[in-house]
């Protein structure tokens, strides 16, 4: 598993080795005592299965609050993505600074979006399955959510507002700037 440090401290690419042979493959996708030697000693209680059929679709960008707020190691097993991770910690020197990479069946990232972090993807390939662990169970209640082309976040989408594939939820989410409740920056977090 190589372990690759990102534009912001906690935010961190894995890449699980690989061992491919006359079969097919065998990886070790997650392993605890790996994690834990890297320093992130992280207890995950769901797992989840999303698939988008079609290119340009863009899930996000979502959060939930304190004390749901979720951490999530991200992968993709078809397909693949354009990830967004986006640091919400008020006060935090990277305060609304996103770390956006490419996350594919291909190339085998994962990404850690620790909690405090808004997360979006948009696929890059129809027919995209991404699997994910979080550290805290769904809840409706303190699930937010930033829009997607907040111009504040100045992300570089590879879709436009005419051809982006939206849920009706996400369509009308608030800006960053108007969001009710955030996190709060802690160094230890
Ligand atoms: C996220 C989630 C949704 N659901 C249900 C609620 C709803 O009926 C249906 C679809 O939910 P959503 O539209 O929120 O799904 P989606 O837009 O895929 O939401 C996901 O987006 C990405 C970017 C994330 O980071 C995730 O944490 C999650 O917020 O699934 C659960 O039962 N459990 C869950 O953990």
């Amino acid at each position: 598993m190589e372990i690759e440090a990102t534009e912001i401290a906690d935010v961190k690419i894995l890449k699980p080795a690989k061992f491919g042979d006359e079969r097919g493959f065998f990886s070790e996708v997650w392993n605890a005592r790996t994690l834990k030697e890297a320093g992130l000693e992280i207890d995950f209680v769901q797992d989840n299965h999303a698939y988008s059929a079609a290119v340009g679709v863009l899930r996000g960008l979502h959060y939930q609050l304190d004390p749901k707020a979720q951490g999530k190691l991200v992968r993709v097993v078809r397909g693949a993505v354009l990830d967004v991770v986006v640091d919400i910690r008020v006060g935090s020197p990277n305060f609304g600074q996103s770390v956006i990479v490419e996350i594919s069946a291909e190339n085998w990232r994962q990404i850690w979006v620790p909690p405090g972090f808004a997360h979006g993807y948009c696929t890059l390939e129809p027919d995209t399955e991404l699997l994910y662990k979080v550290t805290e169970y769904y809840s409706p209640e303190h699930d937010c959510g930033i829009f997607w082309n907040d111009p504040e976040l100045k992300i570089n989408w590879p879709v436009s507002e005419e051809n982006v594939i939206l849920s009706e939820k996400d369509k009308n989410l608030p800006l960053l700037k108007d969001q009710p409740r955030l996190f709060e920056f802690k160094e230890t977090r």
